[in-house]
């Protein structure tokens, strides 16, 4: 399990990150019933995972654990959770520690990477139109933030580039 996981999330936790983007201005008390790990749901079905999703989604929280894998939803629309503050704020965390992010898989990826001196790969799977693309761009974003030769070589406009002539390839 997650060193420092949270699992079923209360109100007062970590206000940095909660409903990121809702336009509520955390004046919405949230629902005890909000999950950031689905692994916490003491009910596992199709039906509770689903409601545990879209509740999650409805405050703009994309992004929920299941255990070390991240669901994402396609939010269609900007959401203010991937400027540099928010790399910052993962930089070196614990998986689980903070709300679930994109930035968190990445961060882990390259701080696995460093401390075991070992390549490491992310899966990023869904269907057409779910934010595969998306995904791989924040992370790639993330990643180039952390290493500190990303930022002056410019790896991530090339990196980023070689995209689109991979996905044409297949
Ligand atoms: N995290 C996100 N925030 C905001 N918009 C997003 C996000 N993820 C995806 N989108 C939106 O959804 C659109 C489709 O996402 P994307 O191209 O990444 O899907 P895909 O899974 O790569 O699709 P395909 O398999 O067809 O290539 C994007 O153009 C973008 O507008």
């Amino acid at each position: 399990g997650y060193p420092e996981r949270r699992g079923h999330a209360g109100p007062g936790h970590d206000p940095a990150l909660r409903d990121l983007g809702s336009g509520t201005g955390g004046s919405e008390v949230p629902s005890l019933e909000e999950y950031e790990d689905l692994c916490s749901l003491s009910t596992l079905t199709e039906d509770t995972i689903l409601a545990a999703l879209r509740q999650r989604f409805y405050k703009h929280n994309i992004y929920t654990y299941a255990s070390g894998i991240l669901v994402a939803i396609n939010p269609f629309k900007f959401l203010p959770i991937y400027n540099p503050k928010y790399v910052k704020m993962y930089n070196n965390q614990p998986l689980g520690k903070l709300s679930p992010h994109i930035f968190a898989v990445a961060d882990v990826a390259y701080h696995t990477m460093l401390k075991k001196q070992e390549n490491q790969c992310v899966v990023i799977s869904g269907e057409s139109g779910s934010g595969k693309t998306q995904s791989t761009n924040f992370l790639i974003h993330c990643l180039t933030a952390l290493s500190q030769k990303g930022r002056s070589s410019g790896v991530e406009r090339t990196i980023l580039g070689a995209g689109p002539v991979l996905e044409v390839r297949g």
